[in-house]
């Protein structure tokens, strides 16, 4: 079927197959709203960073999505992990992920959340504030030295909203590289002299993360231009040539049939040639490249499937088609003005296609998962719509509202379907409940 699909979805009939096992029959066994994963497309694009970038690091980024299936897949193909909170850091090392694997990231880790780290021998953490650098020296220790990266802003914008551009200084994230008021040293060039003063921090190199869902290269080649001058001057200060740079994650993916992904192998070969004529540039010993992407390994691996509940058509000349999940499931419209496609499944139509706008179930004019759609004119409650690339960012940002419940995820492998996550029932809310 081609993107924004999983690359093996093929049509059977009325039916979609997505690790051949068809969406509707995932529906009638499971129940809607559910969410579908395709473990072989999870595995393969583990595999192709790792063919794409066989001397770098390549860290997953828990927040896109995470539970314990996903982490063993994920360890398996020798991806490290990057989480940004201790629950994503517990979670993954009671899975059996191996610690020294992990990155640790936040703008705002709780003293508990680095004492974990440091006690679980976490591989990196990636150090974006002040107080943190003297935090973490008193909890590194001769038997426990942690080795940390720090989290520089490099000054370049770009992602698909203002939300999550975080590659410039007017946003929460890292230590700026502008000087500091009447010629003082940057917040980065400071931050690092504070930890290679610290007996027990042993400063192993830089990251930045520009922003999400960036299609293009040339930002993070920018960001080297930036990044490395930065090594240099490490080292003409300290003496010592950082081994690391990490240039987070941010790989687009096509939502929406024709849109752009990053160009991976284009990617690693820009970014690979960038960083060695500048290291030579410098005279400093390349770097080895570190990277974190999370849409890109699980995004296009998922499939929401919605029924259809009711279908109004407004004296404007609208098509309100209303499913049985929305904002409480996917967020991102809402947030964003993330745009998706819908199909319907399950049966054949002959009627013609006429626009629609599919909204959610929820008190809010604003849960619309997708605002405009070509879908046979005849849709109809009881029909089934799958909404593909719903991999990250969905299940991980759902919520409770209006107590509807978070759906099922369940996996599909070579024509099984297994339940990875149950769907969150009023029974759990009840157990939360507590005050009566
Ligand atoms: C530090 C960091 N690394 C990696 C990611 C993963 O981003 P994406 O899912 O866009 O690849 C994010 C989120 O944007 C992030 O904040
Ligand atoms: N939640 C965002 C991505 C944020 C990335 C985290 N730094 C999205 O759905 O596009």
């Amino acid at each position: 079927m081609g993107a924004p699909w999983p690359a093996a979805a093929r049509r059977d009939g009325d039916d979609v197959l997505v690790g051949g096992v068809a969406l509707g029959h995932v529906a009638a066994r499971f129940g809607t709203p559910v969410y579908v994963l395709d473990e072989a497309e999870v595995r393969e694009r583990c595999r192709a960073y790792r063919r794409a970038l066989p001397d770098a690091e390549v860290h997953y980024a828990a927040k896109a999505f995470l539970c314990g299936a996903v982490a063993e897949w994920v360890e398996q193909e020798g991806l490290g992990l990057d989480v940004c909170s201790g629950g994503e850091l517990e979670l993954a090392v009671t899975c059996g992920f191996p610690a020294e694997r992990i990155v640790l990231h936040g703008n705002a880790k709780s003293p508990e959340e680095l004492a974990a780290a440091v006690r679980l021998g976490v591989g990196r953490i990636v150090v974006d504030s002040f107080p943190e650098i003297a935090r973490l020296a008193v909890l590194a220790s001769d038997d426990c030295p942690q080795d940390v990266l720090v989290r520089v802003v490099p000054g370049v914008a770009a992602g698909h909203h203002p939300s999550v551009r975080t590659g410039t200084d007017e946003q929460k994230f890292g230590f700026s590289l502008e000087p500091g008021e009447s010629g003082a040293v940057s917040a980065a060039v400071d931050a690092v002299d504070r930890i290679l003063h610290q007996p027990h921090l042993r400063l192993v190199g830089l990251h930045c993360h520009l922003g999400s869902q960036i299609a293009d290269t040339a930002p993070y080649l920018a960001a080297l231009d930036r990044l490395v001058p930065l090594l240099a001057s490490v080292r003409d200060r300290h003496g010592v040539a950082l081994p690391e740079l990490d240039l987070g994650g941010g790989h687009a993916v096509p939502y929406r049939r024709g849109e752009p992904a990053l160009d991976l192998e284009e990617f690693a070969a820009a970014v690979t040639t960038r960083l060695e004529q500048l290291c030579s540039r410098h005279r400093l010993p390349v770097p080895r490249l570190a990277v974190e992407p999370g849409r890109a390994v699980t995004g296009p691996a998922g499939v929401a499937v919605y029924r259809v509940l009711t279908v109004k058509h407004s004296p404007g000349g609208l098509t309100f088609v209303a499913v049985d999940g929305g904002m409480s499931d996917n967020p991102r419209p809402a947030l964003y003005g993330s745009r998706y496609t819908a199909t319907l499944i399950g049966r054949a139509s002959d009627a013609p296609l006429a626009e629609a706008r599919v909204v959610g179930r929820h008190c809010e004019a604003g849960d619309v998962l997708v605002p405009s759609v070509e879908l046979p004119a005849d849709v109809r409650p009881g029909d089934l719509l799958a909404v593909p690339a719903a991999g990250a960012y969905h299940l991980s940002m759902a919520s409770g509202y209006n107590l509807v419940g978070r759906p099922p995820l369940i996996a599909v492998r070579d024509g099984a379907a297994r339940m990875l996550m149950r769907r969150e029932t009023l029974d759990d809310f009840r157990r939360r409940d507590i005050g009566r």
